[in-house]
């Protein structure tokens, strides 16, 4: 068993990196490798806790890569020995994961994907940018007569729309607990029809799917451009919509923008309601990062967040909710694991490389367009020949802030300002410059451009 786990740790160190792996994996001890299940001793249910959600399935590969099959992980914390390795998590156990990705749940075991219970409108924080697809969200849980069918969610990656599904499906079982919800990503949907296909099943596959109330198909544009699945998949749509019974669609885009994506499926899709998920505001992430926080907090009273953090890393990671909630989770174990205080030095150097992968690149395009809409000139004289000082002093100051903003040579931004020769921009740099050290609001007119662009 040591040998195993040996190797497995060898490999280990560089699938997770040696960080992870030193402040992680390193402190566990594995104490049996019996009927599927890995039992480990962990120093505190921090770590096992951690390690359970983030390495589980890197832990579970490795073991089965070195000859030992591993359904499971189980953990004991305080250096207790597993008593059977195949029991339930213990009282002071965290608790075992399933294997890797293999999902049931929902009210069909058989066909579904498992809903995550952390994932409820309960912890759902609301802003301007999903405020319309919460509402929606809701009313579809409530089930009372079918309004909008199909519900279609989209937005961009992490800004939320599993976590709705998921909200949706446990709200709405709550309120009906006889009634059968699927809820399974595109991919599963083909994969199960494809099974169907090859173990001639196809009638059990077809009667599973049409006798649930409400389907709930996560990422759907994964179906286009796979011609049978989008067939089948049309087919279950028009079957539930005739019987009426809800059908939630989520996808990273409009219907219509969908390539590879039949039309008639893209009208089907049309039909309900369309709602977006709009990229996040500051003030929600900041609402967001307050609420995990205090959810946090409520675990582990010591926690201390320093002023400020929050507001800087709502100001900071703008990408998606996923990464702001990588960075608190980070902070959080670095504050268990060290017992410091969270300042804003720690926050900074503890995620100096998601801030600097989240550093927005500003485009000489951005820049442009907003100096124009700022001044209310045409976008088209940024460009253009005009001479007249209302219009080329905006102009230069879209060239001073291209040159402090991106990281474009002064003939790039020449060619982008209408194909001007680079001293006319080096020209048009230093007035600006020179300008805004004696004129004290156009300093602060600057300063206001340059906090929208990089808002
Ligand atoms: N408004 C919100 N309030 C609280 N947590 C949120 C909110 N929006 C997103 N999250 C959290 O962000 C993470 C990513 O969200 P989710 O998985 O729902 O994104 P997604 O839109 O489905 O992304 P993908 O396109 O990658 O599938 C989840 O942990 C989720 O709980």
């Amino acid at each position: 068993m040591e040998k195993i786990w040996g190797q497995a740790c060898a490999k280990l160190e560089k699938t997770v990196g040696p960080n992870n792996f030193n402040h992680w994996i390193k402190p566990l001890q594995l104490t049996a490798l019996e009927d599927g299940v890995a039992s480990f001793a962990s120093p505190t249910r921090f770590i096992s806790d951690w390690v359970n959600r983030h390495f589980a399935d890197d832990i579970l590969v490795e073991l089965s890569r070195q000859g030992s099959p591993v359904e499971r992980l189980r953990f004991d914390v305080g250096g207790k020995r597993p008593a059977a390795a195949a029991n339930a998590a213990s009282a002071d156990s965290a608790p075992a994961r399933p294997a890797a990705r293999a999902r049931t749940g929902g009210s069909r075991p058989d066909l579904g994907a498992p809903l995550d219970p952390r994932f409820t409108f309960g912890n759902f924080v609301v802003g301007k940018p999903n405020e319309l697809a919460h509402a929606a969200a809701r009313r579809v849980a409530e089930g009372g007569p079918v309004g909008f069918n199909p519900l279609f969610l989209y937005g961009g990656v992490g800004l939320g729309k599993t976590h709705l599904m998921h909200a949706i499906a446990h709200d709405y079982q709550s309120r009906h607990p006889a009634a059968e919800v699927l809820y399974l990503s595109a991919e599963q949907f083909m994969y199960r029809f494809v099974q169907a296909l090859r173990e001639s099943t196809i009638m059990d596959f077809k009667g599973m799917f049409r006798n649930v109330n409400m389907l709930m198909v996560d990422d759907v544009q994964f179906i286009a451009g796979k011609d049978s699945t989008q067939e089948e998949f049309f087919h279950t749509f028009n079957a539930l919509v005739d019987q009426g019974k809800q059908i939630v669609i989520s996808a990273d885009r409009a219907p219509a923008e969908i390539k590879g994506l039949e039309e008639r499926i893209k009208s089907r899709l049309s039909c309900g309601l369309i709602v977006d998920l709009h990229p996040t505001t500051y003030e929600l992430r900041l609402g967001i990062l307050q609420s995990k926080t205090e959810a946090f907090r409520a675990q582990h009273p010591d926690l201390e967040m320093g002023p400020g953090v929050l507001e800087f890393l709502a100001h900071r990671i703008t990408t998606n909710v996923r990464v702001l909630e990588g960075a608190l989770q980070r902070l959080f174990a670095h504050a268990s694991l060290l017992r410091r205080e969270i300042t804003l030095d720690v926050a900074q150097e503890c995620l100096a490389d998601i801030l600097r992968t989240n550093d927005r690149k500003i485009s000489i395009d951005d820049i442009q367009r907003k100096v124009a809409e700022h001044y209310n000139i045409r976008l088209a004289d940024m460009m253009g020949p005009k001479r007249a000082r209302t219009v080329a002093r905006p102009r230069q100051i879209a060239m001073y802030l291209s040159k402090q903003l991106t990281s474009r040579s002064l003939p790039e931004i020449g060619r982008r300002f209408g194909g001007r020769d680079h001293t006319t921009i080096m020209h048009g740099v230093r007035k600006i410059e020179e300008l805004a050290a004696a004129d004290h609001a156009l300093a602060e007119d600057i300063a206001l451009l340059k906090r929208l662009l990089e808002a």
